[in-house]
């Protein structure tokens, strides 16, 4: 349990292994406090060693997604951010990896992870959405690299991940001069995969998608994730090398007759889950 979020695993029938992690401070526009990193982190990594996730949705509830790091967080810190003292800087340096980790478990999780933004998603909500596999967008949302306008450098992964995900240029503007990218901009730029005219329209196409995806092998899923993101990270002469690798590791004939059959029936595939010692479901 904690402050910030609710996580609720989504078990329909034609939704086994969605996990759904929803922002619920509405009151307090969703903003990050410290408690809030670890508690993202933990949750993430939970379920990722429990191996029954097989796609992991995350939205948030009232006006905005997030307003970013709560600003009081700023001033309560500042022993911590006490540049005197090279033991500080030391700490701070620390303190900043261990944030940072916090979101790059989106990207580390075996599962991917879905976004789902309405209204603002502002400074470290959009570390957090650049962190994630895809993103979906309301028609009134906005991002923007806040820290900008705060005086600050954004330091969670959007100045490494945004460029990855839109055009450099316009990841630079965003950078540069913390303006509002909209939802359509976002849209044409790539940052999102679709734009929705409401909250309930987004959930359902954001459920649509992780629905296709959790009747997958998650195998297969997890195999793909691992690939792209090595592709991302290394290019791609490097990754076909590893891609070798990877595919003589999980390469499973048995996995792939269930997907056939499931494919071919039109259905999700039933698939054991990633942990399981047996390969039936
Ligand atoms: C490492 C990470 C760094 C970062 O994340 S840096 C970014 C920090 N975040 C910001 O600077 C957010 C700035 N806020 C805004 O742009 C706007 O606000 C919003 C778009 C979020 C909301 O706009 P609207 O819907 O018009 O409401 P409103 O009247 O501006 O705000 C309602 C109340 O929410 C407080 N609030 C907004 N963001 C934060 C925040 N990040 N931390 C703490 N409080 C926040 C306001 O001050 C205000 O409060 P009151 O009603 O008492 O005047």
């Amino acid at each position: 349990m904690n402050d910030f979020f609710t996580l609720s695993a989504c078990e329909d029938e034609d939704a086994t292994g969605i996990a759904h992690l929803q922002l619920n401070r509405p009151e307090r526009m969703n903003t990050m406090a410290p408690a809030f990193f670890p508690a993202l982190r933990d949750a993430v990594r939970e379920l990722d060693a429990a191996g029954r996730t097989r796609v992991l949705l995350i939205s948030s509830t009232g006006k905005h997604f997030s307003a970013g790091m709560a600003l009081e967080t700023f001033a309560s810190q500042s022993a911590l951010l006490d540049t005197r003292s090279a033991r500080a800087r030391l700490a701070f340096q620390t303190t900043l990896r261990q944030l940072m980790d916090c979101f790059s478990a989106l990207d580390e999780a075996r599962f991917p992870v879905l976004c789902a933004v309405q209204g603002g998603c502002i400074g470290g909500a959009l570390d957090l959405a650049a962190a994630c596999d895809m993103r979906f967008a309301t028609a009134d949302a906005f991002f923007s690299v806040q820290e900008i306008q705060i005086g600050m450098t954004a330091d969670l992964g959007v100045l490494q991940r945004l460029q990855q995900l839109m055009p450099a240029g316009l990841a630079r503007e965003m950078a540069y001069t913390g303006e509002r990218l909209g939802a359509e901009r976002a849209l044409s730029a790539g940052l999102v995969n679709a734009v929705l005219p409401d909250q309930a329209a987004l959930l359902e196409h954001a459920m649509t998608i992780a629905r296709q995806i959790a009747g997958k092998s998650p195998l297969a899923i997890a195999g793909s994730k691992l690939a792209m993101n090595h592709a991302r990270d290394h290019g791609v002469a490097a990754s076909l090398q590893q891609m070798t690798l990877l595919q003589s590791a999980i390469f499973d004939v048995e996995e792939m007759g269930r997907a056939i059959m499931a494919w071919k029936l039109k259905k999700p595939g039933e698939f054991a889950p990633l942990n399981a010692a047996e390969k039936s479901a």
